[in-house]
Parts: C-alpha cells; sequence; structure tokens
C-alpha cells in the first residue's frame, strides 16, 4: 500500500522537491458522455450547446460527448438516444471556442468508420475504453486514431477489479499501439484512497516517462473528491469529472468540488472556480432528470464493485420482475459482470424472482 510518506518520496524523486506544491492538471468534464447514462441518452442539442458554452466560458479545457456507452452506443441493449451522438459531438464542436472536444469508444460497440465521423464533426480527442484486461482489443483503433492526427487516451475501465502490475502492464500494451494518456478508471467507485494511489503510481512508473496518467472516479462510496486529490498526488496529470457529479451511478467526481480543492491547494487547473460552481447551479442542474443521488442503489455498486452505468439497467429489471434492485446489484458484483454483460441482469432478476416464489411455495 502507498502511504503519505512513499508518495512524497516518490513525488520529490520526480517532480523536485516542493510535495505537491506545484501542480497543473488538465480537466476533463465528462457529464455529456457520463451524465448520458443518467439522462438515460435523452441529450438535446440545446442541452449540449447550452451546457458545453458554460464549461468553456468557465475555462474547462476538455469536454467529452458521446452516447453513455460510447460511439455506437444508441441501440436496444445500451438504450437508444434522442439525439443522434455525432449531432451532438458537431454542435459541441461548433460552440466551443476555447476547449477541445473528446469522445469516447469501446471496440465492439463503435466502429472505425465511428472515429472518422466523430472527427469530421469536429472530435479532436478519442478516447478508446476497455475492459482493464482487455486493452490488446484497443491496439487497431489508437492506431487508426494516430494515423488521422487525433489525440489519445486509454481507458482501463473497472480497474479496481485488478492489481497495480495488471493494470501497468494493460497500459504498456495501450502506450505501445499510441496511446498518449492512459486513464485508470474507477467504473464501479470502488476504489478506496490508498488503492487508488497504488494504481495510479504503478502506471506511472511505467508509462510516465512517454505519456500521461489519468483518473476517472465514480462517487458510489462517496470518495470521488478524495480518491481524484490522492491520483493527481500519485502523478495524474489528466483528471475526469462532471459538473454536479452528473455521471453514471452516484455521478462522477463533482468536478466544480474539485476545482475548489485545488485552488485551495494551489494547484492550477486554468478554471474558475466561481463561474463553474454557478455553470453548475444554472445550467447543468437545470438539464438533470434528477440529482445523482447517493442511495442503496448507488452505495451498493461501491460497495460490490459494480459498473456504474448498470444502475438503470438493474432498476429496470427490479421493476419489471418485481424484485429488489439492490440484490441485483449485489448478486452482480459476485458475478463480477462486465461492462456488455447487462443482459445477465435480467438472469438474476428472473432468479431472484424464481427464489422469492419458492419460498413462498414452501411457507
Ligand atoms: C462506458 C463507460 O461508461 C465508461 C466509464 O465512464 C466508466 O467505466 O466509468
Ligand atoms: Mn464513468
Amino acid at each position: 500500500m502507498t502511504d503519505l510518506n512513499t508518495l512524497s518520496r516518490t513525488w520529490s524523486a520526480t517532480h523536485g522537491t516542493e510535495p505537491w506544491g506545484e501542480l497543473d492538471l488538465r480537466l476533463t468534464d465528462t457529464c455529456l458522455r457520463d451524465g448520458s447514462h443518467h439522462k438515460r441518452h435523452q441529450f438535446t442539442g440545446q442541452e449540449v450547446e447550452d451546457i458545453v458554452r458554460a464549461l468553456d466560458e468557465s475555462g474547462i479545457p476538455v469536454i467529452e460527448v458521446t452516447h453513455g456507452d460510447g460511439l455506437g452506443g444508441s441501440s436496444f441493449n445500451y438504450g437508444f438516444s434522442r439525439t443522434p451522438e455525432q449531432e451532438l459531438i458537431k454542435i459541441a464542436a461548433e460552440t466551443a471556442k476555447r476547449a477541445k472536444i473528446a469522445f469516447l469508444m469501446l471496440p465492439g460497440v463503435g466502429t472505425k468508420d465511428d472515429i472518422r465521423a466523430a472527427q469530421d464533426n469536429g472530435g479532436q480527442i478519442c478516447r478508446i475504453a476497455t475492459h482493464c484486461t482487455e486493452a490488446d482489443v484497443s491496439i487497431q483503433h489508437f492506431g487508426l486514431a494516430r494515423e488521422l492526427g487525433l489525440e489519445t487516451v486509454g481507458f482501463l475501465m473497472m480497474s479496481h477489479t485488478q492489481s497495480p502490475e495488471v493494470l501497468a502492464k494493460q497500459a504498456r500494451i495501450m502506450v505501445d499501439a499510441g496511446c498518449q494518456c492512459v486513464y485508470v478508471v474507477d467504473s464501479a467507485g470502488a476504489l478506496v484512497m490508498e488503492q487508488t494511489a497504488d494504481r495510479v503510481s504503478a502506471v506511472v512508473a511505467e508509462i510516465g516517462h512517454q505519456a500521461d496518467v489519468g483518473f476517472h472516479g465514480h462517487e458510489n462510496l462517496g470518495l470521488g473528491v478524495a480518491n481524484t486529490v490522492i491520483a493527481a498526488r500519485a502523478g495524474a496529470t489528466q483528471i475526469d469529472g462532471s459538473v454536479r457529479r452528473f455521471g453514471a451511478g452516484a455521478g462522477n467526481t463533482p468536478l466544480e468540488a474539485f476545482i475548489g480543492v485545488c485552488d485551495k491547494l494551489g494547484w492550477r487547473t486554468g478554471v474558475d472556480f466561481l463561474q463553474i460552481v454557478d455553470a453548475a447551479e444554472d445550467v447543468i442542474a437545470p438539464a438533470m432528470p434528477e440529482e445523482c443521488r447517493l442511495d442503496r442503489m448507488t452505495l451498493m455498486m461501491g460497495y460490490a464493485g459494480v459498473y456504474s452505468s448498470f444502475l438503470k439497467h438493474a432498476g429496470n429489471a427490479a421493476e419489471r420482475y418485481g424484485v429488489s434492485g439492490a440484490k441485483i446489484l449485489l448478486e452482480a458484483g459476485r458475478r463480477k459482470l462486465i461492462g456488455g454483460q447487462e443482459d445477465q441482469l435480467i438472469d438474476i432478476a428472473l432468479m431472484l424472482k424464481a427464489e422469492a416464489e419458492k419460498e413462498a411455495a414452501n411457507a
């Protein structure tokens, strides 16, 4: 486990004698992509325009816009988008004056043609996400993205499920394929402080001399900001979050809170705290179907280590079959389900229903 003294020594060795005094972080707001899960993929063009304008004017340097499950995610399995994501990317790119527009793709869900289309529509940063033991499926997509002149980011999803050593090896595969920044992604909001630091440190040790390292957090155990602070101290220089926590599960690291913390620590983000707080209240909150809640369901996700975007799917299955959503999530965690296995939530609901019927018959 990384303790703070070790972290301080590592920091001094790589960044000079002032432990975490001087830090420049590049922030990515993900509410128009991760928040798409919470919004059940129902963003309108007007909402995207308003949110991008507010984030851009506050100084957020990168804004991610895509269906929650990435390019090509609009489908029966994941949920259909109200507005085609390529149209939303175009609106975002036409609205932003300073910010770069990023898009996410999961190999197998999106295709190479989707990447080309996103670039044609003004997307400049291609973020490629894989389960954290499957980086090899991203190799050809990183190759294409670099060929097209896109900036590249890799997402190692469900990072809590693997050791720091495994993550470092997977990060190496992405960087060798052309990835310029690898994110440790706490998809389930299950990492606790030192577990975050250990993983980020290991990835920094493996690729830090060649590429950036990032951190993407979720709030399911209420640790989004704390985990993000410790990730930055461990060497993550690209940081994700969503203003107002507008993301899957209990939401992402609330970016405006993290920016306030950075101001207090003397870390530079280039974002105006007062402006981003106003944007959160006046522009982002009104676009949310409801606040992202830390409740029984989302706590269960952090506790059992369940992919945050399963929340709505588990809720639907619970309602349809009259069983406990929290129990579905606990079982999903026990089965170690990963993204793409949403249909198993229905199997679990049917199993719980059959168990309940059997119990009732025996009573
Ligand atoms: C496709 C996922 O929603 C990506 C993500 O944000 C995560 O794993 O967390
Ligand atoms: Mn996420």
